[in-house]
């Protein structure tokens, strides 16, 4: 007898059948513009997964994507990206390389260029051996940040202190990625932080919210349709690259004059090794610095305002720190990884409220999705909001509940806020350590606060932010 066909749910479906979320692609581009849904992209994904189910095409503009939501077709994208894996490059960031003639970081690289910077830049930035070097640094400006707290406390008779932590958690995480990368303290903590760096801040900021619009124009058209959006970009920029050109100036003059003898950052270990060129250094140098600000100060903000609605949870985690601290002196990294519920809540944070709301590939072989047949080369992504909040993959998708992760529940693929694999965040460390550190200072010092407990609205500016940061409370613990 031939053998019979394969049954017709076995065979994949064509990917022309892929569900799309909309008909026309300009039409689109337009309403998205004309809605001005760019800073709601991540519900207006939800929304669309909701509608259309586990698997959607979407094509806006000169962007044709697959989005997916499961952790199986997650694993299956990652299991499909090759050793170049490639996400879709921010044109109006490499324009402004260009334009000014710098190199590209990492972030911008492919292939082999990519490759061996990054795996070069990983044994300093990500590897454990790296991690534990950098960990004092960042223990130091946690510490910092407590004294700063106390200061402002005894300064009214409320034994109490009700502030916006917005742009206290940006100088916070700019002097630790700084510290950790120049081994030189800016002095944010202190009462007048220095001018200069606030306005690196702001750069950075600057940079973020423009970026967001220009993603979806041909660079080729965006300087005249938009050309007061992009002259504040690339006036933004340049901010970003003097201030990080002047930090890296100060630290290379240094080492001409004589190695230092102690580690003293991330920079002067890369400069030391000299495996990297000076120019490669500074161009991932400055990716770092600047990404090194908002990406972690908003996770932050967020765990606050968690806890602080949350309290049973914060009284349990207050609990793991004290017990870790009563287990006498111990090198740093030991008393991190005896907190496995404070670990948890920054991924059950990182689940609820993403910083890169999705993680993209091109597979480099035909993948099937969902049951369609997804050609080599067409850009997919993970939308890790939608996915965080689905009842399909989390239960109670909506509760803050951290215990969900030390359950013996199968997570995998499910905690994907650093992305995956050889190509994932390689601030990761640098970012979970400046966390870990920060909370635990903070938590063990102060009883955390909020008259809102209403849900915080969050808007997408190429990072995931709150639309309006909350207020919280903090009551020094005696
Ligand atoms: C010190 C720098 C730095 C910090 C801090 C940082 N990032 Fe990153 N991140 C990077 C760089 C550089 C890349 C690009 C890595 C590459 O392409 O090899 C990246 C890439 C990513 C990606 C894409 C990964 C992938 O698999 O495609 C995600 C997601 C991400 N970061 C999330 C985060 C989150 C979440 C935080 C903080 C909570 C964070 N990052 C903090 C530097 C940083
Ligand atoms: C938010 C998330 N987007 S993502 C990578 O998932 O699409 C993200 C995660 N980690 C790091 C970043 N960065 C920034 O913020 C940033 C600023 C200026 C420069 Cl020169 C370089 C960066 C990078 C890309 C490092 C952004």
């Amino acid at each position: 007898l031939a053998a019979a066909p394969a049954p017709a749910a076995a065979r994949p479906l064509p990917y022309e059948a892929i569900p799309r979320s909309g008909r026309n692609a300009w039409l689109s581009l337009y309403r998205l513009w004309r809605s001005n849904s760019f800073p709601r992209f991540h519900l207006v994904m939800q929304r669309n997964f909701q509608r259309l189910g586990p698997i959607y095409r979407e094509t806006v503009g000169t962007y044709n994507c697959v989005n997916v939501l499961l952790p199986r077709d997650a694993a299956q994208l990652f299991q499909s990206e090759g050793i170049f894996p490639r996400r879709m490059g921010i044109e109006s960031w490499i324009a402004h390389r260009q334009l000014r003639n710098h190199k590209c970081g990492i972030f911008l690289l492919n292939g082999e260029e990519w490759r061996s910077d990054r795996l070069i830049l990983n044994k300093e930035v990500i590897s454990p051996a790296g991690t534990r070097k950098f960990l004092p640094f960042l223990n130091a400006v946690a510490q910092d940040f407590v004294t700063l707290m106390h200061r402002r406390i005894s300064k009214n008779t409320r034994r109490s202190l009700t502030i916006d932590l917005y742009s206290d958690l940006f100088r916070f995480t700019l002097e630790g990625s700084s510290y950790a990368l120049y081994g030189e303290r800016l002095g944010l903590l202190e009462e007048s932080p220095n001018a200069e760096s606030q306005r690196f801040i702001s750069a950075v900021e600057t940079m973020l919210r423009t970026t967001l619009p220009l993603l979806f124009i041909p660079p080729g058209l965006m300087r005249w349709v938009t050309s007061k959006l992009w002259r504040d970009h690339i006036e933004a920029w340049d901010t970003i690259f003097k201030h990080a050109d002047k930090c890296i100036q100060n630290i290379y003059q240094e080492f001409c004059l004589g190695q230092p003898r102690k580690y003293s950052g991330i920079m002067a270990e890369l400069l030391m090794q000299a495996e990297l060129p000076l120019d490669s250094i500074k161009a991932n140098i400055t990716e770092f610095t600047a990404g090194g600000v908002d990406t972690t100060a908003m996770p932050l903000l967020f765990t606050l305002f968690e806890l602080a609605r949350n309290p049973n949870v914060q009284t349990a985690i207050r609990r793991e720190i004290t017990e870790a601290e009563s287990q006498g002196p111990r090198e740093l990294s030991k008393v991190l990884n005896s907190m496995p519920l404070l670990k948890s809540t920054l991924k059950e944070t990182l689940r609820l409220y993403p910083v890169g709301i999705t993680v993209q590939r091109y597979p480099t072989k035909d993948v099937v999705l969902q049951n369609y047949c997804v050609p080599a080369g067409t850009l997919c992504q993970v939308g890790l909001y939608a996915m965080g909040r689905s009842p399909e993959v989390f239960s109670n998708p909506e509760r803050y509940d951290p215990l969900r992760w030390l359950s013996k529940e199968e997570n995998s693929f499910k905690a994907l806020a650093f992305g995956f694999g050889a190509r994932q965040c390689i601030g990761r460390r640098l970012a979970e350590t400046e966390m870990m550190l920060f909370l635990m200072h903070v938590l063990r010092n102060f009883r955390i606060d909020t008259v809102s407990k209403a849900d915080i609205k969050t808007v997408f500016g190429f990072i995931l932010m709150p639309e309006k940061p909350p207020l919280l409370t903090f009551r020094p613990i005696d």
